[in-house]
């Protein structure tokens, strides 16, 4: 075991190392040292007490780092292994962590102050996937985990949980996932926490929502939340206030000194907290129709009607030159082109390009993407370019399973003028209807 974890942290650092952790495979508080220049591992060498009596000790920092290493190669088993499951666990692992870089927003807030209620409506709108750690701890419980004792008792006091545990049923929770963009909700609530993620998944998040609100406030909406949790009355209530201030704080004030933090007014209507959230996710939502729209052209080079027909709403409508000036309506047209493409391939493929596009929303289901399209090909064995400004129109609707996706409801095609210096010059790529 010692082996594998000098080898995991030799392997991400690079650079000689010393390092403190605490052990992984029990909650016993035991922390050790390791280095990596005589790859020595000191098991059972008592140095900190768990938990730490100063969460802003920075030894205690570099140990979560240090057991974030660790752990990382422990992600989807049991915390004892034997070498070799060890080893396909790691390259698993590893595998899992080049397949794709999540992107991760944190979203922070004292306890009632509406993080739940807003997350709901982020995922509606902006296509996120919700994790919420208090959510995910309490699923650890009703599945009769061997940590359920402890993580209940932990829920009850209004304590954090040790991170080992928080930061394994994320990463377990976005390995499992297809999506790659997540809304960790409630985490990290400490530094410890905070440090651990880092370490284990090598995420920074985009930015951090902080939901700000007062006290009475959040106290009035816990007591009414008649959610039947342990941790909803007030002597609880109040030692989460506690924990709030000490330990979730500081990791807000951290993410605002790193210019991360969104400070949102946590106190007013659900709609008016959301209407404020709304700007920091349309980015995501423009990259989403662009690449969408990417998907379409690339459909269309490669004569794929299916791809076609999932993306486009069975109404479409289209004014683009081959129609002569008509309105065409339905996807039969398109397909005719689609499928001659397919039957009679041109010599190259026609390879599309999108230059200067622009994302403009109407509302919150309807959005204008437009673009200069350059279609690169061959024509008798010279490459040629045309070029077009299309405009596409995405709707918003939710598809037979209740979920929400984009459909092309009109787009318009028209060609560009040639560039008269571009295609006189011998040898360089010129109009393919020359
Ligand atoms: N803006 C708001 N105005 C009034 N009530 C709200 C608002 N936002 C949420 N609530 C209500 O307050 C209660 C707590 O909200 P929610 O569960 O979303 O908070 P939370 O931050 O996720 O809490 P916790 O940290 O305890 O899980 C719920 O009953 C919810 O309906
Ligand atoms: N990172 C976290 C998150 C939560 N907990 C524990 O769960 C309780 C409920 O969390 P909510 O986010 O649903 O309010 C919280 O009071 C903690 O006891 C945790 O330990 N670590």
């Amino acid at each position: 075991m010692g082996s594998l974890i000098t080898r995991t942290l030799q392997k991400s650092l690079k650079r000689p190392f010393r390092f403190l952790y605490w052990s992984a495979n029990s909650f016993n508080h035991k922390m050790c040292a390791m280095d990596s220049e005589s790859l020595g591992f000191y098991t059972g060498r008592c140095i900190l007490d768990f938990p730490p009596k100063s969460s802003r000790s920075s030894t205690w920092y570099v140990a979560a780092a240090g057991f974030c290493a660790f752990s990382s190669s422990l992600l989807a088993g049991s915390y004892s292994t034997s070498q070799s499951e060890e080893d396909s666990e790691e390259n698993a692992h590893d595998q899992q962590n080049v397949k794709r870089k999540a992107r991760v927003v944190f979203v922070l807030g004292g306890p009632g102050s509406g993080k739940g209620t807003q997350c709901e409506k982020i995922v509606e709108n902006f296509g996120f996937t919700h994790l919420s750690a208090g959510d995910l701890l309490r699923a650890e419980i009703n599945s009769g985990s061997q940590y359920g004792v402890m993580i209940q008792n932990t829920i009850k006091e209004g304590k954090i949980v040790p991170s080992e545990v928080t930061v394994h049923l994320l990463q377990k929770a976005m390995n499992g996932s297809d999506n790659d963009k997540f809304l960790i909700d409630g985490f990290p609530r400490n530094e410890e926490n905070r440090a651990a993620f880092e370490a284990v998944t090598g995420i920074e998040p985009e930015f951090v929502i902080f939901f700000d609100c007062p006290q009475e406030e959040l106290e009035k909406r816990l007591i009414n939340r008649n959610q039947g949790r342990v941790d909803d009355n007030i002597d609880t209530i109040r030692k989460r206030f506690k924990v709030f201030e000490e330990s979730t704080l500081p990791v807000v004030q951290y993410y605002e000194r790193k210019q991360k933090l969104q400070k949102i007014n946590g106190a007013r209507e659900k709609e008016e907290v959301f209407k404020s959230l709304k700007p920091l996710f349309l980015p995501f939502l423009e990259e989403e129709l662009l690449q969408l729209t990417k998907e379409l052209l690339n459909g269309i080079d490669e004569g794929d009607y299916a791809l076609y027909k999932r993306l486009c709403d069975p109404s479409l409508t289209a004014f683009e030159p081959d129609a002569q000036g008509h309105l065409v309506e339905g996807l039969p047209f398109h397909k005719f082109y689609l499928d001659m493409s397919k039957r009679f391939p041109s010599p190259s493929k026609p390879h599309s390009q999108v230059s200067s596009p622009k994302i403009t929303f109407i509302g919150d289901e309807v959005a204008l993407v437009t673009y200069t399209r350059l279609v690169q090909s061959t024509k008798d064995g010279v490459p040629c370019v045309e070029a077009f400004n299309e405009t596409r129109i995405w709707q918003r609707g939710l598809d037979d399973s209740g979920i929400a996706v984009w459909k092309l409801i009109h787009f318009h095609k028209s060609k560009c003028p040639l560039h008269r210096a571009h295609h006189k010059s011998k040898g360089s790529p010129h109009s393919c209807k020359e």
